[in-house]
């Protein structure tokens, strides 16, 4: 019978969480996970929905929200490939622990809780993983509790502006987000990031095209955010 290598990329490539599988669990795991797409704008779930799959985002982008009774929303995150969402529902048995959108077309394959269950029991080195994406999360939500005592909002759209840019160091980077959703993110009103947006400009860290930013000055914004130098 004829033997078929794993190919070189698969549906999985790139997902920390996986990385340590056998090709041939990794295959299992492919065919256990329901591909799903997303449009621009569709929720894939809401806050208190049960948590019932695993999403290993394969192309496009998620906003992570929580909804204030008011309507407001605050943005914990924009995930993009090759991230996961939707593992603390599985972890502790429990409903969404926060509600997520696309914000760009999205495809990702969905791994229901009880194929992920069964994969963490028959693979348990998997939990490394695991607890490496748990522990980054609690590390994140750590500093953002930080920045909301010790940044005031200027300082908090540069460090939200620094973490979109991520690790590219490219001389202009830039961020596709408008200026309703940086607010999200920043945990500002839209008027005062704004204001900081025209005074970043001013200062030429920074130009806004339509509904991108394109950012020109990193190091200035890590400075304004009180990030260390790299
Ligand atoms: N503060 C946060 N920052 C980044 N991601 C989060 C945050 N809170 C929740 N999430 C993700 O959003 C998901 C919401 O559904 P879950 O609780 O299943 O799993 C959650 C995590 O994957």
């Amino acid at each position: 019978m004829e033997m078929r290598l794993p190919e070189p990329g698969d549906a999985l490539t790139g997902v920390e969480m996986f990385a340590g599988l056998e090709p041939e669990v990794r295959q299992r795991v492919i065919a256990a996970a329901v591909p799903r797409t997303y449009r621009k704008g569709q929720l894939l779930f809401v806050e208190n929905d049960p948590g019932e799959s695993l999403i290993v985002l394969r192309r496009g982008a998620v906003a992570v929200f929580r909804t204030a009774p008011t309507g407001e929303r605050a943005v914990l995150s924009v995930i993009r490939p090759p991230d996961v969402l939707g593992e603390v529902s599985l972890l502790d048995a429990s409903t969404r622990s926060a509600s997520a959108e696309a914000i760009e077309d999205c495809t990702a394959l969905a791994l229901s809780r009880p194929a992920f269950m069964e994969l963490v029991h028959s693979n348990p080195r998997i939990l490394d993983a695991v607890m490496r994406s748990l522990g980054g999360l609690i590390r994140r939500l750590t500093e953002q509790n930080a920045d909301h005592v010790f940044l005031d909002l200027p300082g908090r759209v540069a460090k939200t502006l620094v973490r979109l840019a991520g690790e590219s160091q490219a001389p202009m980077i830039t961020i596709e987000l408008n200026q309703s959703q940086l607010a999200e993110m920043a945990g500002g009103s839209r008027q005062s990031v704004n204001q900081a947006i025209g005074s970043f400009a001013s200062r030429g860290w920074l130009r806004t095209e339509g509904r991108r930013i394109v950012v020109t000055d990193v190091a200035a914004l890590r400075r304004r955010a009180g990030m260390n130098d790299r």
